[in-house]
């Protein structure tokens, strides 16, 4: 089985290839390689490698720059998904497309539900859902899309490497307690894909997704849930266990409204994990032992 993954360098397509079967022949490719707003390179990469499953973990993800540079976030999180639906519906190739918690507007206090109403109150938010509405639009069951949240990784740039910088250099930190989620170690997000493909492979699961005219959409996130607040703490508290903070520094817990933002940010945004656990097979594992494994993980590799 031949797997094209775009935004090579990101979080979760370095933990996609890292975790990549060996059965699997992968085509992992960075913006540079391929530009997912550039429709002939689109074209172009898809029919010359011809997958059988194109992952895309490609994305404008800088969520308060997205509101004054809202061109970009749009001409890569709606355009280029579209240029990339389109491409596989050329050659009949299924598109794993992933998504954000963002899309939801944070009025709920329960888990969303994947049919739940989608109603962003950000422009990245805005940018996602127009991207995944052409995904299904295009693609219908040909395409899954993934929404998850709060992702981190050793690789890249994320909460946890930010805040254990900070916690490093400053006296004290000010987090805000009342946007809450669940926190996501892209590497359980890359594995739960993997399992995902892995299914697609068997022909009575293909026979059974082509049921629906509409795209499956799939959440997924580690279990639990937190404020940011509480990651941080968490973060602190781990990092100093572990040796890789010296000492803790206050860490308070403020409103949203006294960490401005230009972009707003869901004040909930814990969405329900059946969906993924359901067609993956995959569990979910809770926030704190991830943050725990990644930390191991970053520890030993700096
Ligand atoms: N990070 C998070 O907290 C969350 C992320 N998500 C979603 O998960 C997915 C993966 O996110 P994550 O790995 O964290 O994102 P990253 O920001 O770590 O990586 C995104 C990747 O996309 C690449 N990229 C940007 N523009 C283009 C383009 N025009 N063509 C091709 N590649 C491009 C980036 O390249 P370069 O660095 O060179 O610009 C980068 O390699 C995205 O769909 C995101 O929206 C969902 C919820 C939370
Ligand atoms: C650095 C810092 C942040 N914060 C707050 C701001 C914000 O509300 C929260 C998280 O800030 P960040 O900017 O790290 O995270 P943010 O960019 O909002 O993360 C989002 O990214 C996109 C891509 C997604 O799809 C979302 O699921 C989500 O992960 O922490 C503080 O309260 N104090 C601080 O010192």
């Amino acid at each position: 089985m031949k797997v094209l993954i775009t935004g090579k360098g990101g979080q979760l397509a370095w933990e996609l290839e890292q975790l990549a079967p060996k059965n699997i022949q992968l085509l992992s490719c960075s913006a540079q390689d391929l530009d997912i707003t550039d429709v002939n390179q689109v074209n172009h990469t898809i029919e010359q490698f011809q997958p059988d499953i194109v992952i895309n973990a490609a994305a404008y993800t800088a969520v308060d720059k997205a509101e004054t540079d809202t061109e970009t976030a749009y001409a890569v999180n709606d355009l280029g998904s579209e240029y990339l639906a389109l491409a596989c519906k050329k050659i009949s190739a299924k598109l794993i497309h992933v998504s954000t918690d963002f899309v939801f507007d944070g009025t709920k206090t329960t888990p969303y539900q994947t049919d739940d109403s989608v109603n962003p109150i950000n422009v990245y938010g805005a940018s996602k859902l127009a991207g995944d509405s052409k995904v299904n639009a295009i693609l219908g069951c040909q395409a899954t899309i993934i929404r998850t949240a709060w992702v981190y990784s050793v690789n890249g740039n994320n909460f946890v490497k930010t805040m254990l910088r900070l916690m490093a250099e400053k006296e004290q930190l000010g987090i805000v307690y009342d946007q809450v989620g669940t926190p996501t170690w892209a590497k359980g997000l890359a594995t739960m894909i993997w399992a995902l493909v892995d299914k697609n492979q068997s022909p009575q699961e293909t026979e059974s997704a082509q049921t629906s005219n509409t795209a499956q959409i799939l959440h997924w996130t580690d279990a639990g849930v937190c404020s940011w607040y509480d990651f941080a703490v968490a973060i602190q508290e781990l990092a100093i266990e572990k040796g890789m903070l010296d000492k803790a520094i206050p860490v308070r817990p403020i409103p949203a409204s006294a960490y401005p933002t230009p972009a707003q940010r869901p004040s909930f945004s814990v969405i329900d994990k059946q969906s993924a656990e359901q067609a993956s097979g995959v569990e979910t594992t809770h926030w704190r032992k991830q943050l725990s494994e990644m930390m191991n993980e970053l520890k030993s590799t700096s």
